[in-house]
Formats: C-alpha cells, sequence, structure tokens
C-alpha cells in the first residue's frame, strides 16, 4: 500500500521452541495513534522489538517508509524512534547529556545538537530538569526522557512498548497527554494492556491474543464489542427469576444469591428504566443497578471466535 508508513507482513518469531508471535500483519498509514492491546505474555513487546529493528524476526518483513528493515536496516531505523518496555536511560548523566548523546547516536549534526536536545526537552517539557541527573527524577519524568530519546531525531513513526506501565495516575495522564500531542506532527504505536488506555487515545485499535492478531479496526468498531450485555441488579424482595423475565429485553436472568441477579440483556436501548418501572410496579424493592463491565478477557474471547 502506497499510503502505510510501516508495512508487517505475516510477522512469526520464534523464541528456542515456542512461537512468541504468529502470522501477524497489519498496515499503519502516516499519521494517527494506534493501540497494540493485548494481555500479558501476548505477544506485544516481540511485535515492538521487531518492528523497531532490535529483533530479528524468524519469518515475514517489515517495511518502513518503502525500505525493508531487514534488508537496509540503518535507513530503514531513521524513520523510526523506539521506546522500550525498560527505557534505556543512562542513570548517571543529566538529562541534557543523554539526549546530547542520544542525537549524537541519532546523527545530528553537531551545529544542530544542542538546538535539537533544547527543542526536544521543550516538547516534553523537562527543560527545567535539564541538569538533573536522571536517577534523581520521578518515574514520570524518566519516561518523558525516554519519549525523548525516540523523537530526538523527529522520525515519522514512535513506537511506545507500555509507556505507562509503572506510573502513578497523575504521571499516567500527563504522559498519555505527551502521547497525543507528539502525534500531532506523526504516527504513534504504543502497547498497553489496558483497555480504558486505548479507548483513551487511540484511533486505532490493533489486538493481539497468544501471538495472533485477533481485531484491528477503528476505536468505534471496538466499541461494539464493548457494549455490556449484563446488568447486576439487587432486588430485596428477592423475586423468582422467572417474574425478571418479563422485562422485554431481559433474555435470561440469574439468581446470585440473597438479593443480587444478573442479568443478560439482548436490547440495551431503555432496559435500565424498563426495569426501574418494573421493579416499584411489582415491588422488588430495588437497591441497585449497574451494567457489568466488559473485561478483557470477555473482548478477547468474543474476537478470537
Ligand atoms: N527472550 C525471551 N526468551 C524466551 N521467551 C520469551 C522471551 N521474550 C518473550 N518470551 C515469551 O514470548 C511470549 C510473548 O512475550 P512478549 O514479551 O512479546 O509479550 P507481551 O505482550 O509484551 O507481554 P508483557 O506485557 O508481559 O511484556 C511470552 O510467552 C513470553 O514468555
Amino acid at each position: 500500500m502506497d499510503t502505510s508508513l510501516i508495512s508487517v507482513s505475516n510477522l512469526s518469531h520464534r523464541y528456542n521452541t515456542q512461537w512468541a508471535v504468529r502470522g501477524v500483519s497489519f498496515d499503519l498509514p502516516k499519521t494517527g495513534i494506534y493501540g497494540l492491546l493485548g494481555s500479558n505474555g501476548a505477544g506485544k513487546s516481540t511485535t515492538m522489538n521487531v518492528m523497531s529493528g532490535v529483533l530479528k524476526q524468524t519469518e515475514g518483513e517489515v517495511i518502513v517508509g518503502g525500505i525493508s528493515l531487514s534488508k537496509d536496516p540503518i535507513a530503514a531505523k531513521k524513520l523510526i524512534g523506539f521506546l522500550p518496555q525498560h527505557a534505556p536511560l543512562h542513570p548517571d548523566t543529566t538529562v541534557e547529556e543523554y539526549l546530547t548523546n542520544c542525537g549524537r547516536l541519532r546523527k545530528i549534526p553537531g551545529n544542530e545538537l544542542k538546538a535539537a536536545v533544547n527543542e526536544v526537552m521543550e516538547k516534553v517539557s523537562i527543560a527545567h530538569f535539564s541538569k538533573r541527573l536522571i536517577r534523581n527524577l520521578s518515574g514520570g519524568y524518566q519516561q518523558r526522557v525516554g519519549i525523548a530519546q525516540a523523537i530526538i531525531h523527529k522520525p515519522a513513526l514512535i513506537i511506545l512498548d507500555e509507556p505507562t506501565n509503572g506510573l502513578d495516575p497523575n504521571q499516567i495522564i500527563e504522559v498519555r497527554k505527551l502521547v497525543k500531542d507528539i502525534a500531532k506532527e506523526r504516527a504513534v504505536i504504543f502497547s498497553t494492556h489496558i483497555l480504558t488506555e486505548v479507548h483513551a487515545i487511540c484511533d486505532h485499535i490493533l489486538m493481539i491474543d497468544r501471538g495472533k492478531l485477533v481485531f484491528s479496526g477503528r476505536t468505534q468498531e471496538f466499541d461494539e464489542y464493548l457494549k455490556p450485555d449484563t446488568l447486576f441488579v439487587r432486588l430485596l424482595s428477592a423475586p423468582p427469576v422467572e417474574e425478571l423475565l418479563h422485562v422485554e429485553g431481559v433474555n435470561s436472568a440469574e439468581h446470585l444469591g440473597g438479593a443480587d441477579y444478573r442479568l443478560k440483556i439482548v436490547n440495551a436501548s431503555g432496559i435500565a428504566e424498563r426495569i426501574v418501572s418494573e421493579s416499584v410496579r411489582r415491588n422488588w424493592r430495588m437497591e441497585a443497578i449497574h451494567a457489568e463491565k466488559t473485561s478483557l478477557n470477555d473482548v478477547f474471547s468474543e474476537l478470537s471466535k
């Protein structure tokens, strides 16, 4: 595809005898935020390590900007910035020293280096800590430095492996903001095992399960899998399950014990309202009603069907 920035075809990787990734193919266009979603051990890091050229795949091909990553890795890697799962920081250098070294490794000409370092420090809002040793920065600021080294050479594609992992809730919000900001100028793909995270910031979702790509599509399409189809209700009068089936849209009902029930619903629109009015009419004494959240496992099993 002409318009794709990176094209991954039939990617498979095996560690010793175990396949970590099997036959994964996708194309990413030139802009946007792509989420690689998968539970622990699904194959996200393996895929990202191959995409960024730090791991040589067992089978398949990665083409970046029309250049084969295995045939011309130097040219292809110029187009990529990568933040691995463990940021490759040097704790005993200052932020400025570290980023200057990164700029040199990225072959930024000497007369442009200082400006490039200053620009990237501004971009990730760390200029005020330029003289601070990296080891003395908080986790969130260290992650900003990690992101800075990935974007210092202004690559077309940024690959971030679980950039919010291990951060506190405020730092997570800051890093997500930063990811959105840097994606204005380029394509960003980041991995996560947190469903709400991809949902919060991605335009497009790629989902991987046990090494296989099980979903690739826009976030709206993905939402179809997230619509809850069960409701939890607490009815203090503990009516027989059959009574609950009278409500239009309730497909089945399970008594969970005590006053608690799980209702499987088929037509979600207006269902809560109908249950509440039926509860008043039949004096079920409703104490609670809420939609049950779809878990990542539920989505996986739905998608893997
Ligand atoms: N260096 C390695 N040697 C052997 N097996 C490995 C190696 N790295 C990963 N694996 C295995 O490959 C599979 C995929 O691992 P990978 O790290 O790609 O998954 P992941 O989705 O990134 O998981 P996590 O979120 O836990 O990092 C797992 O079963 C893992 O145990």
